[in-house]
């Protein structure tokens, strides 16, 4: 695949990013990072993992977060800090309770928080039911507020602070075939800086980021066939002309959970290779005409 051809290469330091970074950076600090088994939400737990950070990972396949804790502890160096994983549906609340409290029980009291599940399927608005339009919001704004609040109310409203960042997407000139997500996204958007003003009487930053379309295995194996095709369609429009990869959006994620960043905050930083400047729709669509003007996905494209 020509477009992931052109992103092979850019993590190919061991372990990724650290060099940029002190070792020292989150030593001893509890991070939790959702999501963290696969893809990005990997990627950024095993950054802050060799910065020293206690890293608890947590998503709903256990056997993916064990492999991924064995790796770390494989990759384990003088500087790492701590591993663990746990499994949660964050659609949950029970469940995120039960997460916060055993990531605390286990490291301590969270300082770090990166809301990074989510995902979505690929339909046109026309075909989507309000059922499945309620599901992504759910999963993606409505989890990501109750994460967050589940970690505020346990760990940062005491004013020791904190630094929290939500996964967003690349949604300002809206995206066809994934109109639930998009809502949902810039409800993100919106909510990290109303937390973040909220939150800043106790000391915690709240940013999100917004990657463009970030390569890894796991994501792409949810869009089976398609993918390759919506992607040779979707190079052209990125400037950079390549796909990123997690350890991009990865050290963006560290930056602003970082002091380097203790003066951010309230903002969603774009990761997608200048992609959120071109003023068309991320996604491709059939060819466009006055009536139509964005054209059709497939109906309904279960993938
Ligand atoms: C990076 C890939 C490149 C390929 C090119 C694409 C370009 C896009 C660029 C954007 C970049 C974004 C990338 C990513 O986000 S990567 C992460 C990818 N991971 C996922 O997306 C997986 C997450 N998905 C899910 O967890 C579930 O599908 C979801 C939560 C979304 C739904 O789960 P839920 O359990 O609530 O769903 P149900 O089965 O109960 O269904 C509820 C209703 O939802 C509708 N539905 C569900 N799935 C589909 C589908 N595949 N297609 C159409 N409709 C769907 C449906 O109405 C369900 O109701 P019914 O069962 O009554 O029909
Ligand atoms: N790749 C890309 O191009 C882009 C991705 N994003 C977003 O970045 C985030 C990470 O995606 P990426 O790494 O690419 O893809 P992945 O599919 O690898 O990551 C999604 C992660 O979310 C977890 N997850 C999904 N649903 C739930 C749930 N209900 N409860 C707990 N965990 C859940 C999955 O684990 P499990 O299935 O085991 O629960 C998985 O680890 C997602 O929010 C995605 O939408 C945003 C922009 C672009």
């Amino acid at each position: 695949m020509a477009a992931v051809d052109r992103a092979a290469g850019l993590a190919d330091c061991d372990p990724p990013l650290t060099g940029v970074f002190s070792e020292q950076l989150f030593r001893g600090q509890c991070a939790l990072v959702t999501g963290g088994g696969t893809g990005i939400g990997f990627a950024t737990a095993r950054l802050l993992f060799h910065l020293g950070a206690s890293v608890m990972i947590a998503a709903r396949r256990e056997v993916v977060l064990a492999e991924a804790c064995a790796t770390l502890e494989a990759e384990r160096t003088a500087a790492s800090g701590q591993i663990g994983f746990t499994t949660v549906d964050i659609r949950s609340s029970e469940a995120v309770s039960a997460l916060v409290e055993e990531t605390v029980g286990r490291f301590g009291p969270i300082r770090l928080l990166v809301q990074n599940s989510g995902g979505q399927f690929v339909s046109d608005a026309a075909s989507m039911s309000v059922k499945g339009f309620n599901s992504v919001v759910q999963l993606n704004l409505v989890s990501t507020f109750r994460v967050a609040r589940a970690v505020f109310d346990a760990c940062m409203s005491d004013g020791r602070g904190g630094a929290i960042v939500a996964m967003s997407l690349d949604v300002d000139n809206g995206m066809p075939g994934m109109a639930h997500s998009a809502a949902a996204r810039a409800g993100i958007n919106n909510l990290v800086k109303t937390l973040s003003i909220e939150w800043a009487a106790s000391g915690v930053r709240v940013n999100a980021v917004a990657p463009g379309i970030i390569y890894s295995e796991s994501a792409f194996s949810h869009y089976g066939d398609a993918a390759e095709d919506l992607l040779s369609a979707l190079l052209p429009a990125i400037p950079a002309k390549r796909l990123g990869t997690p350890e991009e959006v990865a050290g963006v994620v560290a930056f602003l959970l970082s002091p380097a960043a203790s003066y951010v905050t309230g903002s969603t930083v774009a990761i997608g290779g200048g992609s959120h400047l071109v003023r068309k729709p991320l996604l491709p669509m059939d060819e466009p005409c006055a009536s139509q003007p964005y054209g059709r996905l497939p109906r309904k494209a279960r993938l």
